[in-house]
């Protein structure tokens, strides 16, 4: 089952104006319920006539209240909470979106907000149960609360005054992640929870910033820890409730030095868990959760037992951009697979152990999202000893993605109020024919709004996807695309995983400066510039007068401001008069080159000029004696002399006519010769089109004009082909050069490489 994804836009606040709002809740045709809306359409910041929609789970418009929230989308879960699942709820969003407002709520009855009710449920089901088992059954609850602040964990049943600079330390066992030391509190009834959540409320860093008074400077989470008894067995679940905090675009908020640090932190977790997701998405065998605590606690995808994620937006056009990320961002984790696999029950042994006493220090574990059902199991039945991966996955028919029998729970009380609210501001009165939203599109004009045929949900859902990223990270640099490169090389991987262990053994300030050096070095080695410079940017704070990092940084903008300008050029040559003819290769022309060789001959002087001298490893060299705050450190960057770099992996030259190529594949090659550009000279459809098929990424390809899945598999096998043909070199890697040597690999041809080319705007 997918992370269940609900949209909640906040109502204006006082400052906001009707006119400048952008978002709206609509209907989806495939949305089954009656009236509700699914569907958030916002519009394409590069052109206002163009919308972009993303559909989820539900939609709750600016009149929802909190309890039709509740209602709808948490109470249904306290169920299967009884039935020994994990429950976890959290809250995403730009800051001053409302998170905390949905998940904590204001004090009155009707502005209680998901946490409160949710314990309300959780104590209401229990008296039943116990009444109705007449005592045999009897429920016990618990909660720990604890705080992510600048990546350190806090519990929030102490006080500031008596944290450890470093907070609790994380472990991992069975690859679980557990809080150390944490207190847990067994909580009565619901006034003894509503006592102790105040009171550690207290104890969260917030502050004010400028786009929210109350700002949460630190991810909350609170883990309700249900125990139910009968007899000799008790069943443990575990409900999560986490407030995250909200990403801040320091341009806006204005903030101060502590601030920023706070806002750094939260950036980079936030960061990390949209790395992460998307990561899962597009199936990577590496997921970087150990980046941050935050991703580290979340598990997202690792965690069992059911998953909502409360997306909170900001309806006014001046969170416009940020607004889109986090659609991007729910899109790609309501896709997320959540196992559902109910806790096992323990059994008490004859010296029972108890549970829920008031304890802490450092010889507890526990983990936050799921218990650790082992702790007090001493005999198990039998039939547990049968249990492994294949356990009985339970159907929740409350959660299906697809059509339910029965209407939706979304908000029926609102949805028509919402609807009549959202016309009032003069944009909702929605001329598209409902008919025409699929899961998540843009459409050239409101009133043309489309589905394309042939053009499956999940392409136009990738094209949205990839089109929102790109007007992202035009915001962050001005930059207009990202370039796909080819994956890191083990050495580089291994380095980087070494450093991060460092990192992670290191507990202090600087470890959080270096944590974000790492990344901005893992970014740049994938070629994402853009991404590598907002971490070094993240990074400034830690080290605010390092000249090497301030020249880092310079290089990088230098480096995109160039490419910004070749991209221009190129583009404005690529729009010459038709009818010039592009040059011809000579036959001989070696067109598949490797990939040492192909990027010698990409990379112009002015790249090369630029390029920053520690790009290849981590380490600094000893040139840089003067410069050492944040490298010289043992635990951290090690020095080393530029000599010492390993030497690069010979490459193998395939050229056309090697005697040695697979017959398929040299059949093909030598079928036609059609019209290319050669290497030195490729244009930027060109420079395009084959750093996508030398990614070898099924997923990309595939989206290629007239390419599809099977003609994208057919490619990459041809590739790999190439290279099984030479795994005897040390390396055997390989890369098409040119359009001519594409055209001519099996199933290819120059018709679908025109086609290719035809797709791509520049
Ligand atoms: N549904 C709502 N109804 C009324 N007011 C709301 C609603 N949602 C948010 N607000 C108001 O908007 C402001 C910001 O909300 P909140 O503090 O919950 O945002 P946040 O996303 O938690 O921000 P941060 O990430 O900075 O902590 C608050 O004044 C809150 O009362």
């Amino acid at each position: 089952m997918s992370v269940r994804v609900v949209a909640r836009i906040r109502p204006l606040l006082k400052a906001e104006l009707e006119r400048d709002i952008v978002v709206q809740g609509t209907s989806s045709p495939d949305n089954d319920s009656d009236g509700g809306i699914d569907t958030i359409r916002i519009p394409n910041p590069r052109n206002e006539g163009e919308d972009f929609s993303f559909q989820f789970n539900s939609v709750y418009g600016m009149q929802a209240t909190q309890d039709d929230i509740f209602q709808n989308e948490v109470a249904p879960t306290v169920k299967h909470l009884f039935q020994g699942f994990d429950v976890t709820i959290f809250a995403y969003g730009v800051t001053g979106t409302g998170k905390t407002h949905t998940m904590r709520g204001g004090k009155t009855l009707s502005e209680r907000g998901v946490i409160p009710r949710l314990l309300s449920g959780i104590y209401r089901r229990s008296r039943k149960l116990e009444k109705d088992s007449q005592g045999v059954a009897s429920v016990e609850v618990a909660m720990s609360y604890y705080e992510i602040y600048n990546d350190r964990v806090y519990d929030l049943f102490e006080t500031p005054e008596k944290r450890t600079s470093p907070g609790l330390p994380l472990r991992e066992q069975n690859g679980k992640t557990f809080v150390v030391g944490l207190t847990e509190r067994p909580c009565l009834s619901l006034k003894e929870f509503e006592t102790l959540y105040d009171q550690a409320n207290v104890n969260r860093s917030t502050s004010a910033t400028k786009l929210n008074a109350h700002s949460s400077r630190s991810h909350a989470v609170l883990c309700v820890k249900v125990s139910i008894t009968t007899g000799d067995e008790t069943r443990v679940s575990m409900a999560s409730a986490i407030d995250l905090a909200g990403s801040e675009d320091n341009r806006r908020t204005e903030n101060g030095k502590e601030r920023l640090v706070e806002s750094a932190s939260i950036n980079k977790s936030l960061f990390v868990l949209a790395q992460c997701v998307e990561a899962i998405s597009k199936k990577q065998a590496r997921i970087p959760y150990r980046e941050s605590k935050m991703t580290r606690i979340l598990s997202l995808g690792q965690n069992n037992g059911l998953t909502i994620m409360i997306l909170n937006l900001a309806p006014v056009r001046s969170y416009h951009l940020d607004t889109l990320s986090s659609l991007n961002f729910a899109n790609r984790t309501k896709k997320i697979e959540v196992k559902e696999i109910e806790n096992e029950p323990m059994f008490r042994g004859p010296a029972p152990i108890r549970t829920l006493a008031s304890v802490s220090g450092p010889s507890i574990q526990r983990q936050p999202l799921r218990p650790l059902t082992n702790t007090e199991l001493t005999t198990m039945k039998n039939a547990m000893a049968s249990r492994s991966s294949d356990k009985s996955a339970k159907a929740f028919t409350v959660y299906s993605d697809k059509a339910r029998a029965t209407s939706r729970p979304s908000n029926p009380s609102t949805a028509s109020s919402q609807r009549r609210a959202l016309d009032s501001v003069g944009r909702t009165a929605d001329p598209i024919p409902s008919r025409n939203f699929k899961n998540i599109h843009t459409s050239k004009s409101p009133r043309k709004a489309g589905w394309t045929a042939g053009v499956s949900k999940e392409n136009i859902e990738q094209m949205v996807e990839k089109k929102v990223e790109e007007i992202l990270a035009a915001r962050a640099l001005n930059e207009p695309s990202k370039t796909p490169v080819p994956g890191v090389s083990e050495e580089v991987q291994r380095r980087l995983e070494l450093l991060e262990e460092r990192i992670e053994k290191k507990d202090d300030t600087r470890a959080e400066g270096l944590t974000y050096l790492l990344m901005a070095k893992q970014h740049q080695v994938r070629g994402e510039d853009v991404s590598a410079l907002k971490m070094y940017q993240l990074a400034l704070p830690y080290f605010p007068d390092n000249e090497k990092l301030a020249r880092k940084m310079h290089i990088l903008q230098e480096r995109l401001r160039i490419k910004r300008e070749k991209q221009q050029q190129q583009t404005a040559e690529a729009c010459q008069p038709q009818g010039q003819k592009l040059p011809q290769i000579p036959a001989a022309e070696n067109h598949i080159l490797p990939i040492q060789e192909q990027s010698k001959k990409k990379r112009s002087r002015t790249f090369r000029e630029l390029e920053d001298p520690t790009d290849d490893d981590y380490q600094l060299g000893d040139d840089a004696p003067s410069d050492r705050s944040f490298e010289d450190n043992e635990d951290s960057f090690r020095f080393k002399q530029k000599s010492r770099r390993a030497p690069r992996p010979k490459i193998r030259v395939f050229r056309d006519n090697d005697g040695d190529m697979d017959p398929v594949v040299k059949q093909t090659t030598l079928l036609t010769r059609p019209r290319a550009v050669s290497v030195g000279e490729q244009t930027p459809r060109t420079r395009h089109i084959l750093s996508i098929i030398n990614t070898r990424d099924l997923s990309q390809i595939r989206l290629l004009k007239g390419v599809g899945a099977k003609k994208a598999e057919t490619i990459v096998d041809c590739l790999r082909l190439l290279e099984e043909e030479n795994e005897d070199q040390e390396n055997n890697s390989m890369l098409v050069g040119s359009l001519a040597e594409l055209s001519r690999m099996k199933g290819v041809g120059t018709k679908t490489v025109e086609n290719m080319r035809s797709a791509i705007i520049v």
